[in-house]
């Protein structure tokens, strides 16, 4: 991991820094292009073929029912559906507490506007399964639009090598009650839900994240349908500040675990002087031999750098340049810089905190902006599965009240029809 004295850095080293997954020659851009087109004009066969083509599986069917499901999970064991029953539920139970009715406010003497929730009707959900396969994502995703109370579920998964879902995936779907899951990975799963196929219905707004051609289908799809889509969720990334006080193994591991999703992903560590630096790299070198994904970790890391800073201040500076998806405040005096948090998926506070208790069980959603999307991105919650629709009732007391501003303001907009839907009812 290369080294930066925050102090030694101009404006454009700063904006090359916080720079990630461009795409300078459009390579992916054209990949996913091409792949959404394809979709679009043969549907189902087209879905087929990239299954041979990316994930070199072939498919005689394109989707697992229930009793499928139900088999394929019937593989996982007690302790395993215990975990994923903790997850669940504390997932479920910060959620829920998400869903509030608002107050409707009397804006003059019988004016009254309010908001109420709608559920998005038809949902896609993107689960990951090309480096890792991913149930916490299943879980992120669906209890979300179960609790909004989404009418129609569709859910997409790459092919495992089988044919099928792993077990996780498919006890993930028994337990929200989902009862098909369709075998599409990678930008022709994120088309097939944008425009729809012969066996998978178009949706209105599509959720989840994936690697580079996910997410570049999602930003085109966005643009060129009807379909919306949650936000661009990229390779994981992670900015840790630390300072005397943080634990350099803690930190290391906090590091790798965001490396090891794929060798797009990227581990910033800021801290607060060389020591801390030295103490963290070693304990680097120390932990990846070990891990089971160490090839992928190490092409992360050659991705990943470390920003020294003079102090605590500075390097929140920097992490709200970086804009991290996740940012750990591996220091005990977290209390005192997260006021100063700007832009940040979603944060972890103090020394005992990992990120992984986010990724899978604490409560909070993993679904998170990546590529400095936090600047203007929050995570996947419930209020991303609903619209929040604007209702206004006028009494014979309000028309009085309200009238002569909407007539004066739409005769100085040169709006006469729209003054005359209010002068109609004030002349009644
Ligand atoms: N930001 C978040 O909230 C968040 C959460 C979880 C995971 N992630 C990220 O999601 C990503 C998951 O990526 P993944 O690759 O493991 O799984 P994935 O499911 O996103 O992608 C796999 C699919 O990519 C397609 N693909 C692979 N190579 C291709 C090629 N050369 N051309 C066209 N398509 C190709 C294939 O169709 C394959 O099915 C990781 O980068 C992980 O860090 C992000
Ligand atoms: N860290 C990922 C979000 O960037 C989520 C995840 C799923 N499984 C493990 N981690
Ligand atoms: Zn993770």
């Amino acid at each position: 991991m290369k080294t930066y004295n925050y102090s030694d850095l101009s404006t454009d080293d700063i904006r090359k820094l916080v720079q990630r997954n461009v795409d300078p020659a459009n390579e992916i851009r054209t990949i996913v292009e091409d792949v959404i087109a394809n979709v679009n004009k043969h549907g189902d066969s087209a879905l087929l073929n990239y299954a041979l083509k990316f994930d070199k599986v072939e498919l005689n069917k394109l989707y697992l029912v229930k009793e499928e499901l139900e088999e394929i999970a019937s593989t996982i064991s007690a302790k395993q559906k215990a975990a994923l029953q903790t997850a669940y539920d504390n997932i479920y139970k910060f959620h829920k507490a998400q869903l509030k009715t608002e107050d409707k406010v009397e804006t003059m003497p019988g004016v009254t506007c309010w908001r109420e929730l709608r559920a998005i009707e038809k949902v896609g959900l993107y689960i990951p399964g090309g480096s890792a396969v991913l149930p916490s994502t299943f879980l992120m995703l669906g209890i979300p639009a179960r609790i909004a109370g989404c009418n129609e579920i569709i859910v997409c998964s790459p092919p495992q090598k089988n044919g099928k879902v792993n077990a996780f995936i498919a006890q993930v779907a028994l337990m929200l009650g989902i009862k098909k899951i369709f075998l599409a990975g990678g930008a022709q799963a994120i088309a097939a839900m944008a425009y729809g196929t012969e066996s998978i219905n178009k949706v209105d707004k599509i959720f989840g994240p994936g690697n580079q051609f996910v997410t570049k289908a999602k930003t085109i799809i966005q643009s060129t349908t009807t379909t919306a889509i949650d936000m661009p969720a990229g390779p994981s990334e992670v900015l840790v500040i630390a300072d005397d006080s943080a634990d350099a193994a803690f930190v290391a591991a906090d590091l790798l675990a965001q490396a090891e999703h794929g060798i797009d992903s990227q581990a910033i560590l800021v801290c607060t002087s060389k020591g801390i630096a030295a103490g963290v790299l070693a304990e680097v070198e120390k932990q990846v031999p070990v891990l089971p994904r160490a090839e992928i970790v190490k092409k992360a890391l050659d991705n990943s750098y470390i920003v020294i800073t003079k102090n605590l201040d500075e390097a929140m500076t920097f992490s709200n340049q970086y804009a991290p998806e996740h940012l750990i405040l591996a220091t005990e005096k977290w209390q005192l810089i997260t006021p100063a948090i700007i832009n940040a998926g979603s944060v972890f506070l103090g020394n005992l905190t990992p990120e992984s208790a986010g990724d899978y069980a604490s409560g909070t959603n993993h679904t998170l902006p990546t590529s400095s999307y936090s600047r203007a991105y929050s995570g996947v919650s419930v209020d991303s599965f609903v619209k929040k629709i604007t209702f206004q009732h006028i009494t014979p007391e309000g028309i009085k009240n309200i009238g002569p501003s909407v007539e004066v303001l739409a005769e100085l907009e040169g709006l006469h029809a729209h003054k005359n839907a209010v002068s109609v009812r004030l002349n009644k």
